[in-house]
């Protein structure tokens, strides 16, 4: 049976890198669909139009069918990936800000999404994913939604390590868990590494024991502070070598915001990653992705949208069975649990 996939944002840097991360990959058959989806107005019409056009002299050749779809009410799709969303303002990093801008977009989706396709399966990209993830549950089953930040963070955190072992990502299996913003949590517990280098699994421990040495979120503050310094000097280099040269748990708060203070988005890593959960989804084989999921209390008493490892398939998601073995503190998950409320409780008051 042919499948359609339906790209919300296809213009922008993520959802455009996707298109082509879809298309490249193989995972489209001839027969399938990808659907570029606008948002009512005739210039996001436009440039989708032009988007398509690009696609069609790269891709045309997979006799994958591409098209451009006006509104959100004549989507037809199997699985929609949301990467639509309003542009912080320059030199914002109050994530938000992005919530009050975004939460209209969100509830628009799910009210018109909610009504003609509630089968569908929902991949979440757009920030807050967390406030999108919760919008959307309202109006769909929330087993349907699927909030991509958490495997963008497993990845990062994964290569983090990989680079800090001088092996590749290939080798190391890592999930983070909570909020995809400064309330994650990586778990060192999570860590899988192929093979059977001792020294390796000996520099392994050793990481995580300096890791141990300060919290977490002390080694973190004080990488923001700098990496702001060098930022506000047009300093990229430097904000990468503090990046590069810290802990994998810190590293990943801050890498990504450099990349995005550079070039305004993380297209292709959010376009692989959200490329994993699209590979999960059409197998639907138990393959273990992480997401931010609307839990209703189904993992350690969780009643909100919360990054955990998960299968997807078909009929959405399920908890991995990995996820209740992992060790996790109940301060960390309190901490990053109330991060979450917080945050989703800012955007309710607009
Ligand atoms: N989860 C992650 O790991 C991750 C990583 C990168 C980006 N993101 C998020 O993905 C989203 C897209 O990022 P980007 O860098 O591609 O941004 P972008 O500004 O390049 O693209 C935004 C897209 O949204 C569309 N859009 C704008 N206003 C809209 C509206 N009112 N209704 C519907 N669509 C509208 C634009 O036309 C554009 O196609 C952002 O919310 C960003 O924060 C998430």
């Amino acid at each position: 049976m042919s499948i359609t996939i339906a790209v919300l944002g296809a213009s922008g840097y993520v959802g455009s890198a996707l298109c082509a991360h879809v298309l490249r990959s193989g995972i489209l058959e001839p027969g399938d669909r990808l659907q570029l989806v606008g948002h009512g107005e005739s210039s996001s019409y436009g440039r989708l139009l032009a988007v398509r056009a690009d696609l069609l002299d790269a891709f045309d050749d997979l006799r994958v069918s591409i098209s451009v779809t006006p509104r959100l009410e004549d989507i037809e799709a199997d699985l929609v990936v949301l990467t639509a969303g309003v542009p912080m303002p320059p030199g914002c990093t109050d994530r938000r800000v992005m919530g009050r801008g975004n939460l209209p977009i969100f509830q628009n989706i799910a009210s018109a999404c909610g009504k003609h396709l509630p089968t569908a399966t929902y991949l979440v990209v757009s920030n807050p994913v967390e406030l999108a993830v919760q919008e959307l549950s309202r109006t769909i089953d929330r087993k349907r939604i699927i909030g991509i930040g958490a495997e963008q963070d497993s990845l990062r955190f994964a290569r983090s390590i990989a680079r800090s072992l001088g092996i590749s990502r290939h080798d190391v299996h890592a999930s983070v868990w909570g909020e995809h913003g400064r309330h994650m949590i990586p778990m060192w517990h999570s860590v899988r590494l192929r093979g059977d280098d001792d020294k390796v699994f000996g520099r392994l421990s050793e990481l995580e024991q300096r890791a141990q040495q300060q919290p977490l979120m002390e080694r973190v503050a004080s990488l923001q502070e700098a990496s702001m310094l060098h930022l506000q000097n047009d300093d990229i280099a430097s904000a990468y070598h503090l990046a590069e040269a810290a802990l994998p748990d810190a590293r990943i708060f801050i890498e990504p915001f450099v990349t995005a203070s550079a070039i305004h988005s993380t297209p292709n890593a959010t376009a692989n990653a959200v490329l994993n959960i699209i590979r999960a989804w059409k197998e639907d084989d138990g393959r273990c992705v992480h997401a931010q999921v609307m839990l209703q209390g189904e993992l350690r008493g969780i009643s909100c949208p919360f990054g955990v490892p998960v299968s997807v398939g078909c009929k959405g998601w399920l908890l991995h069975p990995n996820a209740d073995s992992h060790h996790v503190t109940k301060e960390d998950l309190d901490a990053s649990i109330l991060g979450i409320q917080a945050s989703l409780a800012d955007a309710a008051t607009i």
